[in-house]
């Protein structure tokens, strides 16, 4: 495989960036391949497991000399990270980051990005509700979508050629407006990650609902609901916080079909039900007919231990 950067820098090494250290490695994208986490357990941790070429203890160091530098830290955190690295950043490199929500990475991240740095935001639409530098591996992107959030005022080579690893990574890449990626993933995305976690904490308040031989005959829709309410806290506070607006008007949106749906209920409105979850069926098939589900726990993952 050919190298599409001589030296990556990965910043926080969890389920995202550790996934790429593997993909990255394994493929020979890179000709070295640099890490960095805050805390000085995870950096050990991934010394230990061999996660990168090399460790650094600070994220000034990690950047040094690096071609790509990944941000893949909670999205509240992209800004300070950014300030953090921008005096040690080499002029040519580009710099891009993972967060779920782009607008607001980008109002944080880009004001402090040195001219003659390339920003490109990203996401990959790939995740396990695993978190932390044990959790990643090499198939997590593969057949996922990877989408770009350029700025208008993005070098062309440079969006091509991070598009061109994204891809040797296995996923499929695209490019969107920053705007439209935040609403369109608080439908797809944020807004069921809510809606899973405010189920398991109305089960959890139906104390006997959550004893474990409850749990052990529970249907697959509770279970797949546990599952997502399993996903990382801080990451999924941070992503609430920073897409307010579109997940507020989805939210909006869904109690008023919640309604809808409710009162076909008590009044007994059978056909309207029938009708729904018809149109709902013909959605889900419609998602399985253009390969695109992201739903099944088989990642094609080569790694399962979590932290
Ligand atoms: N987990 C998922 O399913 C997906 C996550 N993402 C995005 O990727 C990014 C990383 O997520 P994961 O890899 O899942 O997270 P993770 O929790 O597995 O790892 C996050 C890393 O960031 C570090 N970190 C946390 N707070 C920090 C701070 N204030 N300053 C510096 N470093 C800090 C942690 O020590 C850890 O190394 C997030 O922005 C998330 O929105 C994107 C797609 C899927
Ligand atoms: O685990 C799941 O079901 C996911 O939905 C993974 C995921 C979480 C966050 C993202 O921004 C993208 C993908």
């Amino acid at each position: 495989m050919t190298v599409l950067y001589d030296r990556v820098a990965l910043i926080g090494l969890g389920l995202i960036a550790g996934s790429m250290a593997h993909a990255i490695r394994d493929a020979g994208l890179a000709t070295e391949v640099v890490g960095h986490a805050r805390s000085a357990e995870t950096r050990d941790i991934a010394r230990e497991i061999h996660l990168c070429d090399r460790i650094a203890d600070t994220a000034a160091e990690a950047v040094a000399g690096a071609d790509l530098i990944v941000l893949a830290v909670p999205v509240g955190a992209m800004g300070a990270v950014a300030a953090e690295i921008a005096p040690h950043l080499k002029p040519g490199a580009t710099v891009t980051d993972v967060g779920s929500v782009k607008q607001s990475v980008i109002d944080a991240v880009a004001p402090h990005i040195p001219d003659g740095v390339h920003f490109i935001p990203g996401h990959p639409l790939a995740g396990t509700e695993h978190s932390g530098p044990r959790s990643g591996f090499a198939g997590l992107f593969r057949n996922r979508w990877w989408l770009l959030t350029p700025l208008p005022d993005s070098d062309p080579d440079a969006v091509a050629r991070l598009s061109d690893l994204v891809r040797a990574m296995g996923a499929k890449s695209d490019t969107m407006e920053a705007g439209h990626h935040d609403l369109v993933l608080a439908v797809t995305s944020h807004a069921p990650h809510l809606i899973a976690y405010t189920m398991v904490g109305v089960a959890d308040h139906l104390r006997r609902v959550t004893d474990e031989e409850v749990i052990q005959y529970s249907a697959a829709g509770f279970r797949d609901f546990t599952r997502i309410a399993a996903s990382d806290p801080t990451m999924w506070r941070d992503v609430f916080l920073h897409n307010k607006d579109a997940t507020l008007d989805i939210l909006g949106r869904f109690t008023e079909e919640l309604f809808v749906l409710q009162r076909a209920i008590r009044m007994g409105d059978g056909q309207q039900l029938h009708d729904y979850f018809t149109r709902t069926r013909a959605i889900r098939r419609g998602i399985i007919e253009a390969g695109q589900d992201t739903a099944a726990p088989d990642f094609g993952r080569v790694a399962t231990s979590a932290p």
